[in-house]
């Protein structure tokens, strides 16, 4: 049965109870569909419309099936319904930014046109909280404004304005606790919540996307931070748009929103005001009982995951499958419905301004200042980043120093002195990998993996800073290279410590080629090898964003640099096609043992293991040995091998911007042409004689 709920009398036959669910709402601007609402509103905010979306994944399932609606300036939209009906994806798809093996059709438009939001254009906090561990609640916010607010604005308002921010999340009390993640425990996981809700209202957003930003809240809190975020309307003359995805709101939550988006399995149940959601129940049987949280009654009933509870009498005794086809029947029908379709074509028509990036931020140089500093405190602080490796790498230095100590001058330390050099070149640059928390947290299976895990490779670093990068890089916070900047310049102490303690350990206990120019270079060539390293463990991370699988690339990658380096096949051996070109000469880890050879053999002589044999020598130069044992390229310094690798540096981290870069261009415009394609499909399902849609056409009719 598919009832008129909006002008219609409610079906009493099912039940008795009436509807007594009448919401005041608090929302300044709600009233009346478009009445109450300033020009001003309307003008300077975000009108967001969608219409007939779709999302497929891989294997044809649909996610979100010919969702309609809208969000305005002044309005806070609810999108509720059972887990895994489809919320976090309906939010992604509006923000622009689903996963690569999604597909999407229908119209979003903004302000009634196309544009592609992300990237500054809008705020998004995400249902995952990547945050900054090491950093207090006052020093995440703190330079989260100084790089999201513009240097016009003085340092002591930026202060005030995140102390603010911090405040009106209720978080006052632990400003100075840090945020804490695996290994130290600091914030509670509601805590975290808002700290990240601080970071993106921070430049007070024109549209606001939140993925349960209630989650691990208690019911008092989850009101304050709510009506704080509500509150966000009525600080200045702009309206902001705000949609949330929200679980189990209490009555005075609920009462904070204007309209709700009701989804069960990726269809619409009901989309309109939140006051009016009841009527729809109740026409067609199922009232909101007296006493019972509206909301709470809504998910139970359309809630199938556990039919067989519900089963036993809580929607009459009605299948949820057949309750959810009513109500969505009932709705298609409605009067609710038309208006709705009446409201997108009336936003699209009245248009507004094209979304522009937050231009009023901060300016490069301050942006890599902060970048800077704040990634020199994470490292400082964090155990895992670099104090962890250290300590192991000079617990293997002095073990290395030991196994070849007293390496001399005999014919046997030819071999020793380039298998002391291939472990450093290789093993001591390889830790530079990174390190594992992101997998740890997804691997919580008990407390001693996390130990050993730690112990192992530490809790740093490259791939959860790019998650923290990727968030706040879609959010617009800050540009790519001001991020390759700040990161370089930070590490660049901690690695040149690394390099130099275990280095010096290594190089005297054994005592290799004696001489401060020999040592200096064995040290800045170790520095640059672990530079470089972890340059490619960032273009790995920005091409597999999924950590444990970017631990596998790279150490891939590695394994196969190390062999084709030319010391386990010298280079003249190496078989040609494939292995000796390219790849011996792409690999960094030939120009690391090409240098750090001639550093150690040249200007040294040997005894002539040949030297009993008529006219041969009793001694043999280093460069012999260079040549004949090793294979190295003698053509050429050892200098221009150390200045190679660090151009391999230069190159690695512009790769990595570029791949950044690209990646934000292209896939839009990879969205843009599945989409297209899907579009198509979809058409010819419904009508196999239509014409493909005209996405531009059937924007504003
Ligand atoms: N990229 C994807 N590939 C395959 N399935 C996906 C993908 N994204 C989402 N899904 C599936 O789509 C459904 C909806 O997921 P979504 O995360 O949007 O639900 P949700 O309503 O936000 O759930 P919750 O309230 O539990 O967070 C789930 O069944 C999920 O497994």
């Amino acid at each position: 049965m598919a009832a008129s709920f909006y002008n219609s009398e409610p079906v009493q036959n099912r039940a008795e109870t009436q509807a007594t669910f009448e919401v005041e709402n608090l929302n300044p601007i709600q009233g009346s569909n478009t009445g109450g609402r300033s020009n001003r509103f309307m003008e300077d905010g975000v009108s967001l419309t969608w219409d007939d979306l779709w999302v497929t994944v891989a294997g044809g399932r649909s996610i979100l099936r010919g969702l309609t609606g809208y969000a305005r300036p002044g309005e806070l939209l609810a999108i509720m319904g059972p887990s895994g009906c489809g919320k976090s994806t309906l939010l992604d798809t509006l923000a622009g930014r689903l996963g690569p093996n999604t597909r999407q059709a229908g119209d979003i438009l903004i302000n009634g046109r196309k544009q592609s939001l992300a990237y500054g254009t809008s705020a998004y906090v995400t249902q995952d909280d990547a945050l900054i561990t090491t950093l207090t609640v006052r020093e995440a916010v703190y330079y989260s404004a100084q790089l999201q607010l513009p240097d016009t604005m003085a340092k002591s308002e930026k202060k005030e304005r995140a102390e603010m921010t911090i405040r009106e999340m209720g978080l006052q009390d632990a400003m100075d606790t840090r945020i804490g993640g695996w290994g130290a425990k600091g914030l509670s996981g509601g805590q975290k919540r808002r700290v990240s809700i601080c970071i993106e209202i921070l430049t007070r957003p024109k549209l606001l996307f939140l993925d349960e930003p209630t989650s691990g809240l208690d019911s008092a809190a989850s009101f304050y931070v709510m009506s704080r975020i509500a509150r966000l309307n009525q600080k200045d003359e702009t309206g902001r748009t705000i949609i949330a995805s929200i679980h189990q709101p209490s009555l005075e939550v609920f009462q904070l929103f204007t309209n709700l988006f009701l989804l069960s399995s990726g269809k619409t149940v009901y989309f309109g005001l939140v006051s009016s959601t009841n009527q729809l129940f109740a026409s067609n049987g199922f009232p909101c009982p007296t006493l019972q949280n509206p909301s709470d009654h809504f998910l139970k009933t359309i809630n199938k995951d556990f039919d067989k509870d519900i089963e036993l009498g809580y929607a009459n005794g009605i299948p949820t499958e057949e309750v959810i086809e009513i109500l969505v029947k009932s709705y298609k029908s409605s009067d609710v419905y038309q208006m709705v379709q009446q409201e997108i074509a009336q936003i699209c028509k009245q248009g507004g301004k094209a979304l522009e990036k937050n231009k009023r931020q901060a300016k490069f140089f301050t942006q890599c200042h902060v970048l800077t500093r704040r990634s020199f405190i994470n490292m400082s602080r964090d155990l895992g980043y670099y104090w962890m490796r250290l300590g192991i790498y000079i617990v293997l230095a002095v073990v290395l120093g030991t196994v070849f100590s007293h390496i001399g001058t005999g014919d046997g330390s030819i071999q020793a002195r380039g298998s002391l050099i291939m472990f450093v070149a290789s093993f001591l640059t390889f830790m530079a990998i990174g390190g594992f928390p992101s997998f740890v947290e997804e691997m919580k299976v008990c407390d001693y993996v996390d130990d050993v895990l730690y112990i192992i490779v530490g809790p740093s670093n490259i791939f959860v800073f790019f998650q923290i990068f990727e968030r706040e890089r879609l959010n617009g916070h800050y540009g790519v290279t001001a991020f390759v900047i700040g990161n370089t310049l930070s590490a660049l102490p901690f690695l040149a410590m690394v390099a130099l303690i275990p280095g010096t350990i290594t190089y005297f206990i054994p005592g290799l080629h004696s001489g401060y120019q020999h040592f200096l270079f064995f040290v800045t060539l170790l520095f640059a090898c672990m530079m470089l390293v972890e340059s490619l463990m960032m273009i790995v991370a920005s091409l597999v964003p999924n950590f444990l699988m970017g631990i596998i690339v790279g150490a891939g990658i590695q394994g196969l640099m190390i062999l084709v380096g030319g010391f386990f096949r010298l280079p003249n051996h190496l078989p040609k096609p494939v292995l000796k070109y390219p790849l011996y000469h792409i690999a960094f880890h030939k120009y690391a043992y090409q240098g750090l050879f001639k550093n150690e053999f040249q200007g040294l002589t040997f005894p002539n293991v040949q030297g009993g044999v008529a006219g041969s020598a009793p001694t043999i130069s280093g460069e012999e040995i260079l040549k004949q044992t090793w294979h190295i390229e003698t053509g050429y310094s050892k200098w221009v091998d150390l200045a190679i690798l660090f151009a391999m540096v230069v190159f690695y981290r512009l790769l990595f911007s570029v791949i950044v870069k690209t990646t934000e261009k292209v896939k839009p415009v990879v969205a843009k042409f599945r989409s297209a394609t899907r579009k198509e499909k979809v058409q010819v399902m419904v009508n196999p004689s239509a014409t493909p849609l005209d996405g531009e056409n059937r924007q504003c009719q």
